[in-house]
């Protein structure tokens, strides 16, 4: 069985009340590493789970940055990091067969009152929880980047999500300091259905030299407010992980002409200038 490090860390400062104490999250990356600490620093015993031990050091410096203290531990079985868990929050890799995989054995191992939840961008949660006999007990809990500055969570109900389990959910973003929305399990959900194909337009438009990256990040700061213009923003994200939402859904829906691939941002990703944490994309970074 795989060896998994596991890092705990619980405070008792939330004065909100939901039933959801115990909180295990898996994949202690970007995305993981913010969810838990927002789950720590609002009084849920946490657990971390990640299978790289390099990322479990990172997200651990990270965490103890912004709360203190930090203890880690070592289990040999992901039956012991979800054994008294109420609720299990997804943060892995963006591949469908992997979080197949992750969530059939999960089924197995966790108690029967453990709802299971993912953080996925882009893929169905539908299609995540049919692995699982508990699909009455499973949602989408989608955060943003930088999870502890975003307030918003988007809450995916799944025809078969219970009432009890939704409304456990909304609770327990409402625990974690969100504003909680909530929404069907629809392509991209609320926000990623209006920001992709939105990144995509500036990019073309970019790309038909309309304006250059600059003027049209400017213009969406200035005059319509964003805190990032567009193509900061994919910069920011990462080109991989917008070329890989884009791709994904150009496969499912290719009559979609919003879900179409931008030539100039698959060029990148094939340099391998990934955005902010490559140093480069559209822009250049100092690293
Ligand atoms: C692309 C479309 C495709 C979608 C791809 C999938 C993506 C996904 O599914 C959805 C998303 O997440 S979509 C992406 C959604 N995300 C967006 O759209 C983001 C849009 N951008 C923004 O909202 C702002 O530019 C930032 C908040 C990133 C930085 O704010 P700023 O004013 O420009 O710069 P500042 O003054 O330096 O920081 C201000 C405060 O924030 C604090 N802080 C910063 N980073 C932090 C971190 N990592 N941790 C903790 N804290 C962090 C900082 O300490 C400071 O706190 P203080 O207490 O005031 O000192
Ligand atoms: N990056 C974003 O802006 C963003 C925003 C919202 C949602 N998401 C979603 O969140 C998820 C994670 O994205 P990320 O950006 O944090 O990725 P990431 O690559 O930073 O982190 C994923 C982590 O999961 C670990 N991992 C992989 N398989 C594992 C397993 N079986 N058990 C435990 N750990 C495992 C990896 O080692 C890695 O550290 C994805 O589904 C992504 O679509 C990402």
């Amino acid at each position: 069985m795989a060896t998994f490090g596991i890092l705990r860390r619980s405070l008792s400062t939330t004065t909100t009340r939901n039933a959801i104490k115990n909180v295990t999250v898996i994949g202690g990356g970007l995305m993981g590493s913010g969810i838990a600490q927002v789950a720590a620093q609002t009084g849920h015993n946490v657990t971390l789970v990640e299978v790289n031990a390099d990322i479990l050091k990172k997200a651990e410096s990270s965490i103890a940055n912004s709360l203190g203290r930090v203890a880690k531990k070592l289990y040999k079985d992901d039956a012991k990091a979800v054994k008294d868990s109420d609720l299990i929050v997804e943060a892995i890799v963006e591949k469908l067969e992997i979080k197949h995989k992750l969530f059939k054995s999960l089924d197995e191992a966790a108690p029967t009152k453990t709802i299971f939840a993912s953080n996925t961008s882009s893929l169905s949660i539908g299609e995540i929880a049919s692995v699982t006999n508990r699909k009455d007990r499973f949602g989408g809990l989608h955060f943003f980047n930088p999870v502890p500055v975003m307030k918003l969570l988007e809450v995916v109900r799944i025809p078969e999500t219970s009432e009890e389990t939704y409304q456990a959910l909304m609770a327990w973003g409402k625990a974690v300091g969100k504003t909680c929305i909530t929404c069907k399990d629809t392509p991209g959900f609320v926000v990623n259905r209006l920001l992709v194909p939105y990144i995509a337009e500036a990019i073309r438009m970019m790309e038909r030299g309309d304006a250059s990256a600059r003027d049209i990040d400017i213009a969406m700061k200035l005059g319509a407010g964003y805190p990032m213009g567009p193509i900061e923003l994919a910069d920011y994200v990462g080109h991989d992980t917008t070329l890989s939402i884009s791709e994904g859904w150009h496969k499912k829906f290719p009559e979609n002409p919003l879900f179409n691939i931008c030539e100039s941002q698959r060029k990148l990703v094939q340099q391998g200038k990934l955005g902010v944490k490559s140093g480069e994309g559209y822009y250049k970074y100092n690293k």
